[in-house]
């Protein structure tokens, strides 16, 4: 039986996503009449149409400030819609969980931005309230603007990039605990003896750590998942430790296979390494996909949008995933020879690409079109070939579709490539009956459902 592969659905709400161009896309829904890009109906009908396709789960990127890093000022951010407005994930995912039944529902949230009890809170009540479908993509970001509307001390702002994953991994022990704190059967609704729920079965976590205190117990009962689908997406040593360790489901951005290759072999590798199956761990790697009836219409939107996208939006964004200003460079200085210090992942990353000899303006271009998602064109079935040879050369689970314009780039996925990827056996072609994410997420390949371990036994 050929493995199938996970989709899901990228989005930062609402008027761009990781193109800079998609709020001015003619076909986006800012630039249409067809729907309000402020009102749930059409984050619902997005909804629809990826379970329509039968994805794994939308996902909400997510921040909590404007990137301020460019100039110094959040102006250019604002100016191009550099990820701003940025809507409140959880806000979005009621609404779209309220209107579908099985697609999971995943969405970000920093551990800078909550103490663990509120956010362990919020995702057990949106698991109840979706029936099991809810997903958290654990990140540590601390961007210079996000840090300054927290208000977090120096300190905190200072921490190194490794303490702030020290932190994350304490951060997670408090949210497990909490989740564990009342027992799967301690609701007996015994109304003859007046017993709601049994207090022996409800336990405090009494959590005294390095960075958090807790008590517990949490107000609220187990949820259809014990815990959401972790998501992570770390890209460093450090950040790829931390997801083999915790994440079910990780995401990366890899300019081409031989990258993608190297990322996914590492990742199980450390899976390996704490003790986990590495089957456990799933990756899916960000693709922005323009597909047409035929090649020539797909180049064409292709070029459309890519026509679409100012450099200096994407130096802004750029700037602000380096935290370093790139203003203080001409736009056509080569990106080689910038030093940024502490920061150079991602400079590495376009180093070592195709554009290796990349001006900052180029550079720019690149990161404005889908920050370093490479772009698949081609017909309904080119971008499968292309898929379905991915998945058997690098191994990988799954891909994360990044949107051009919304809802159209997904719905033309959903309408010309996934019967092609279901008429080849590499997608899903029905739901687990009453699954949760968890269980769709398993039984993905699963050699027999006897060997799934589902949501409820995961605790
Ligand atoms: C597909 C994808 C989505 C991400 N979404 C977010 C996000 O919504 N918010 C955020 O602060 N960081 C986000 N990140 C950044 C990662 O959490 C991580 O910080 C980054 O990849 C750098 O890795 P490192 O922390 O290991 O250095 C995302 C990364 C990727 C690849």
């Amino acid at each position: 039986m050929k493995k199938k592969m996970h989709l899901l659905q990228y989005m930062m709400p609402p008027v761009t996503h990781h193109s800079s161009a998609t709020w001015k896309h003619p076909r986006n829904m800012t630039m249409t009449n067809a729907f309000q890009w402020n009102r749930p109906e059409i984050w619902q009908e997005i909804a629809r149409i990826a379970e329509r396709g039968k994805f794994d789960a939308v996902f909400f990127a997510d921040t909590e400030g404007i990137y301020s890093e460019y100039e110094n000022s959040y102006k250019s951010a604002v100016r191009y819609a550099s990820q701003v407005p940025c809507y409140e994930p959880s806000v979005l995912m009621s609404f779209m969980g309220a209107v579908t039944q099985h697609i999971g529902l995943t969405m970000t949230f920093s551990v800078a931005g909550y103490p663990p009890y509120i956010l362990a809170r919020k995702l057990a009540t949106l698991d109840h309230l979706s029936r099991g479908r809810v997903g958290w993509n654990v990140v540590t970001a601390f961007h210079k603007n996000a840090s300054e509307n927290l208000g977090l001390n120096v300190e905190q702002y200072h921490l190194s990039h490794d303490q702030r994953y020290d932190r994350v991994d304490e951060y997670m022990e408090v949210c497990y605990k909490l989740w564990e704190s009342w027992e799967p059967d301690a609701i007996v609704m015994d109304a003859e003896n007046n017993i709601f729920a049994d207090p022996e079965k409800v336990h405090p976590i009494h959590h005294e750590g390095k960075w958090f205190r807790c008590k517990g117990p949490l107000n609220i009962d187990r949820s259809p998942q014990g815990r959401p689908v972790i998501l992570q997406a770390g890209q460093s040593t450090r950040g790829i430790q931390s997801a083999a360790k915790h994440a079910e489901l990780i995401f990366t951005l890899q300019p081409d296979r031989e990258a993608m290759k190297v990322y996914y072999h590492r990742l199980k590798e450390e899976a390996v390494k704490v003790g986990r199956d590495p089957d456990d761990v799933r990756v899916c790697f960000g693709l922005q996909v323009f597909v047409g009836e035929t090649e020539d219409i797909a180049r064409a939107k292709a070029a459309l949008h890519n026509a679409l996208v100012p450099a200096e939006a994407g130096v802004t964004i750029l700037s602000g995933h380096l935290g370093y200003d790139l203003s203080k460079h001409g736009l056509d200085e080569f990106i080689a020879d910038l030093k940024v210090p502490g920061i150079q992942g991602m400079i590495d990353a376009y180093k070592h690409s195709s554009s290796a000899n990349a001006t900052i303006r180029e550079a720019g271009m690149l990161h404005g079109r889908g920050v370093m998602t490479p772009q698949l064109v081609g017909s309904p079935e080119q971008v499968a070939d292309w898929m379905e040879e991915t998945m058997n050369e690098v191994g990988g689970d799954g891909f994360l579709l990044s949107p051009a314009y919304m809802p159209g780039s997904l719905e033309e996925f959903v309408e010309l490539v996934v019967p092609i990827l279901q008429k080849r056996g590499l997608a899903r072609t029905e739901y687990v009956e009453n699954g949760t994410l968890r269980d769709n997420l398993r039984t993905l390949n699963a050699k027999s459902t006897e060997q799934v371990r589902f949501s409820r036994e995961i605790i």
